[in-house]
This record gives C-alpha cells, sequence and structure tokens, in this order.
C-alpha cells in the first residue's frame, strides 16, 4: 500500500475511533474560509490522541455519504488545479500528517509564537468539566486528592523483593499498612500511575471533589507473608509448560501441553477472545453452583463457623485457564498468553450514579470473551484476612475481598490457613473498582493459571461474558449471599438495579417483616 494510500485509510479509521475521552478542547467557532466550513474543533486525550474535526453546513436533501477517499482525491484535484507550485508528492494524506506534526509542535512547546489559545486551556492540572460527548463528561486530567488532603508518599520502600523468581511480579511480599498511612493522591490521568500499559483515567461526572479511596496502585498481585504460595520457578517441572514451543503456540498444527487443562483445545480464540462456550460455562457454574455437582468440603466454612461446625457446603471445583508461561518455548506475543500482558482495553474508573461508589467502564465497544482485568490485591490467607477485618480501620469497605478457596483442584482436606483470599484494600488495581451486579452481569471471574500450576494460586481474571457497549458500567455477580451478614466484606445494601436483585429482594422482605412486626406491635 502506498504512503498516501495508508495516510487515508488512517485518517478514515480513526473516524470510526470511540469520542475522545478525558479531552482537552479547542474550537474556531467562525471558519476563516468562507465556504461551508461551520465549526472546527481539536481535541486531545491523555491517552495521547488528538482528533480534529470539520462541521460542514450541506443541503441534506440530495446528501449521499461519500467515502473520504473520494472526498481526499477531489479536494487534491482542486488543489493541482488552483494552486501552480504544489510538490508532486502532495496529496491531503501529507497534508493531515504535517497538521499531526504541528499539533504535537505547537501543543508541546507552550511558549511557541503560534499558541495564542493559552488562555483556554490550563496545562492540564486542574480539573475542569467539558462538554458532554456521547453522554460523558470530558474533564481535563488533575493531581486527585482524597479527602483529607496529604502528601504523595512514596511507596516502593514498602516492598521486599523475594530472589526466587524474579521475572514474576508475584514475588513481591507485602508489608501491610493501615489505611490511614496510605497514598492519599491519585493521578486522575492515570490511576495506574504508569504501572499498566494503558491509561486509566479518573473522572467525576458530578463534580464533586470527592477521589477514590486511597491505596497502592499494582499491576500484579502481592503475597502476604504467611499466606500459602510458593511460586518459585524450580517448583515447576518441565511437564507444566511446553519448554519445546517456539513462536504462537496457538498456530501450532497440534494444541501442546499447556492445553491439556482444558481438554486438548486453547481456551483463546486466535482473536484472544475466550471461547463462547467456555465463556458461558464459566459464568454458569458462577451463577449456578448447585447445578454443578463438583465441588468438596471448603475449608474456610470450617474455620468461620463456630463449634459445633455447620455441615460443609461445599467448594466448587471451578473450570481454568491454562496460560503459556516464562518456561515455556513460545514467546510473549503467543495467543496462549493474555492475561499475563495486562490491560489491554481503555477503561475509566467514574463515580456512579446509583450510589454505588465509584465504577469502572470502557471506552470501547468489547465483543464477548474479552479480557478486562485482573482482580489485583493481596494474598492473603483466611485467617490474615480475618484478622484485618476485625480491625476498625480495615471495616471501612471499600473493597470486597475475593476468595480463592483452598487447593480447589483436589479433593482433599486442605488446611484452613491455606485457603487463600485476595483483598484490594491496600495493594489493588482497577478491578477493585468493578461493582457488584446480582446474575446479569456482563463480566465473569475465571481462574487463570500462569505460574503454578499446583492449583494453590491462581489469577483472577475478568472476561466479558457478553458483548458490552461502549460507556456501558463493567459489573460482575461477587457470588454474594445477602443474607449472610457474616461475609468479611460485609454487607452492602445491593443497588446494581437488576431485575433479578437478590439484594433488593432481601431489603424488600426485610422491610416487609418490620411493617408486620411494627403492626403486630
Ligand atoms: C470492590 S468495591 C467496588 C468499588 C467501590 N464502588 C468503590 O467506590 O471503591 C466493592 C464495594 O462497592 C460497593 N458496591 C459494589 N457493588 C454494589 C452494588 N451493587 N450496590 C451497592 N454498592 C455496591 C460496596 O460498598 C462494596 O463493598
Amino acid at each position: 500500500m502506498g504512503k498516501q494510500a495508508q495516510n487515508r485509510e488512517r485518517s478514515s479509521d480513526s473516524d470510526h475511533t470511540a469520542v475522545m475521552h478525558n479531552t482537552r478542547t479547542g474550537s474556531a467557532d467562525e471558519c476563516t474560509h468562507e465556504a461551508r466550513c461551520l465549526h472546527t474543533e481539536i481535541a486531545s486525550s491523555t491517552m495521547g490522541e488528538v482528533k480534529m474535526s470539520i462541521k460542514c453546513n450541506i443541503d441534506p436533501s440530495k446528501f449521499r455519504m461519500p467515502s473520504l477517499e473520494a472526498v481526499f482525491r477531489m479536494v487534491e484535484d482542486k488543489c493541482f488545479r488552483s494552486y501552480k507550485s504544489l510538490p508532486p508528492n502532495f496529496s491531503i494524506g501529507s497534508l493531515i500528517n504535517e497538521i499531526c506534526e504541528c499539533v504535537e509542535q505547537v501543543g508541546n512547546d507552550h511558549t511557541a509564537e503560534y499558541n495564542i489559545q493559552s488562555d483556554s486551556f490550563d496545562n492540564g492540572r486542574n480539573l475542569q468539566k467539558e462538554p458532554m460527548m456521547n453522554g460523558a463528561a470530558l474533564v481535563k486530567p488533575i493531581a486527585c486528592i482524597s479527602r483529607g488532603g496529604g502528601k504523595y508518599k512514596s511507596v516502593e520502600d514498602s516492598w521486599i523483593l523475594e530472589t526466587s523468581d524474579n521475572d514474576q511480579a508475584n514475588s513481591m511480599v507485602a508489608q501491610h499498612l493501615a489505611p490511614s498511612h496510605l497514598s492519599r493522591t491519585h493521578d486522575a490521568s492515570d490511576i495506574s500511575r504508569g504501572e499498566e500499559k494503558v491509561r486509566i483515567s479518573v473522572v467525576n461526572e458530578f463534580g464533586s471533589d470527592q477521589c477514590p479511596s486511597p491505596f497502592y496502585y499494582k499491576q500484579r498481585n502481592l503475597v502476604s507473608q504467611k499466606a500459602y504460595a510458593n511460586i518459585s520457578a524450580a517448583r515447576i517441572g518441565d511437564e507444566d509448560g511446553c519448554a519445546d514451543c517456539f513462536g504462537n503456540c496457538l498456530s501450532a498444527p497440534i494444541p501442546c501441553a499447556c492445553a491439556r487443562e482444558t481438554g486438548g483445545e486453547f481456551t483463546y480464540t486466535p482473536d484472544g477472545l475466550v471461547r463462547a462456550a467456555f465463556i458461558d460455562e464459566c459464568f454458569s457454574v458462577n451463577l449456578f453452583p448447585e447445578r454443578h455437582r463438583n465441588f468438596f468440603c471448603k475449608p474456610l466454612e470450617r474455620s468461620r463457623n463456630e463449634a459445633p461446625p455447620e455441615p460443609c457446603r461445599g467448594q466448587l471445583v471451578r473450570k481454568v485457564i491454562k496460560e503459556c508461561w516464562s518456561k515455556c518455548g513460545c514467546n510473549m506475543q503467543c495467543g496462549n498468553r493474555v492475561v499475563q500482558r495486562g490491560i489491554a482495553c481503555n477503561l475509566q474508573v467514574f463515580f456512579t450514579q446509583e450510589g454505588k461508589g465509584w465504577g469502572l467502564r470502557a471506552f470501547d465497544e468489547l465483543p464477548k470473551g474479552a479480557f478486562v482485568c485482573e482482580y489485583v490485591g493481596e494474598l492473603l490467607t483466611s485467617m490474615e484476612l480475618h484478622e484485618r477485618t476485625s480491625q476498625k480501620a480495615h471495616k471501612a469497605g471499600y473493597t470486597y475481598p475475593v476468595d480463592l478457596g483452598a487447593d480447589w483442584g483436589s479433593e482433599g482436606v486442605s488446611k484452613d490457613v491455606e485457603a487463600l483470599f485476595l483483598d484490594a484494600t491496600i495493594y489493588g488495581n482497577v478491578g477493585r473498582f468493578i461493582n457488584h451486579r446480582c446474575y446479569d452481569a456482563n463480566l465473569v471471574g475465571i481462574p487463570v493459571e500462569v505460574e503454578t500450576p499446583g492449583h494453590h494460586y491462581y489469577h483472577l481474571a475478568l472476561f466479558t461474558s457478553k458483548k458490552v457497549e461502549a460507556f456501558e458500567e463493567l459489573t460482575w455477580d461477587y457470588g454474594i449471599n445477602f443474607d449472610d451478614d457474616k461475609h468479611p466484606g460485609g454487607a452492602f445494601q445491593c443497588l446494581c438495579g437488576s431485575r433479578y436483585c437478590r439484594g433488593r429482594k432481601r431489603h424488600r422482605n426485610r422491610g416487609k417483616a418490620a411493617v408486620r412486626v411494627r403492626r403486630r406491635g
């Protein structure tokens, strides 16, 4: 494809991309060219994209949408006819490239003589709401200070790095910090502070100064001191990976050993999506465990229940994705490595309208089976979690601890200390902002084995359970039994809005019970 055609393709592609987000805009209300141009506009996003638009006045009665290529060709012809001294390789594509270069140059040099609009911008430091595009407020990046203020505190001092397996970030051990010592500053243009490959902005369209609660952003789970999660490379034998593979395992004629866990077939499609049938099955296992009679005794229940212990309700044996990893011969772009490559979609933390606090959404439409993020936190034993939740400071209910169970792949009885939880209260990623929705959530949590084939610890990855529209809130069924007040995350009044809401029914029933009691009284 020639350079000109490529340029054209790129510009028409960008016409299809979603609206710019976290955007700073500038406009020229009156076009200096008389003709039909009504309005030109330039907008920049914190993702490093700039979009320029031209609004034209046309007579709609005869108008049929032309292709961008046809328009460019006509403009080029007109230019050649009007301007006799154009270079032979002139094209609208090269002109657009020129404009992009100028946007970058003028935008980076704030003192430049061309920078005459600086009054309408503010160097991106302060939060300013811009008009809504596609229903989403465009918010300029800010340094977002949580209530109570305080200075940004470097977190790196509080890590100890284990030396057993340096290429796994999981070998980090978290030191417990009381929430009052946490950093109170979030960078609203990227809450991950550069830990993720993509920027994850924060917006509060309701204009209040409220910010997400303080926590340390971490891209990978951290293992607490006591958690039994031995992930040293030495523990993993060659038979647990595909040492002889090369390149991309998905394109090999026979699925490699890593597909053994999933019946000899890879879970991922060549497009990087989890197969629809696998998603449906995981969704069903999570929602209707009673239909999948493959569970065994759950140590946590034994430890939580008072004596005499209640009969064990069992633990579900879950479906799992096994990804290739560092000891496999394939490369990092292998199609059987999706979760370990990290977040790839454009996400935003936003303040929900319904009173659920902060939530998560994606800027773009996501197909069924797309990886969104992991639920990252501190890997704790059930006992450690119990100790924490009994401390007042940890009871704030910011996050919901995720039950990973214990050695869930075998039917043996594990020790209580081996039951693991992920607690994202202090260390976590964007997964900690995903709100709960009863039954019809658009995400499903699937265990993913990367560096631990022993089934005693896994990554919990969230994939779309159906097609998700751009800007739709991403939700996940936490599997809460709203009647269980003993849950370590504490009960909350469910505001998910689902017609199948379990929490609403419970609150309604409680309300009815209260009315009955009052009437009787
Ligand atoms: C994992 S956090 C989700 C992020 C949280 N909304 C925030 O602002 O940080 C879980 C907490 O969010 C709130 N939450 C999540 N889903 C909810 C729902 N459906 N209705 C009401 N509150 C919800 C509860 O306070 C819960 O303990």
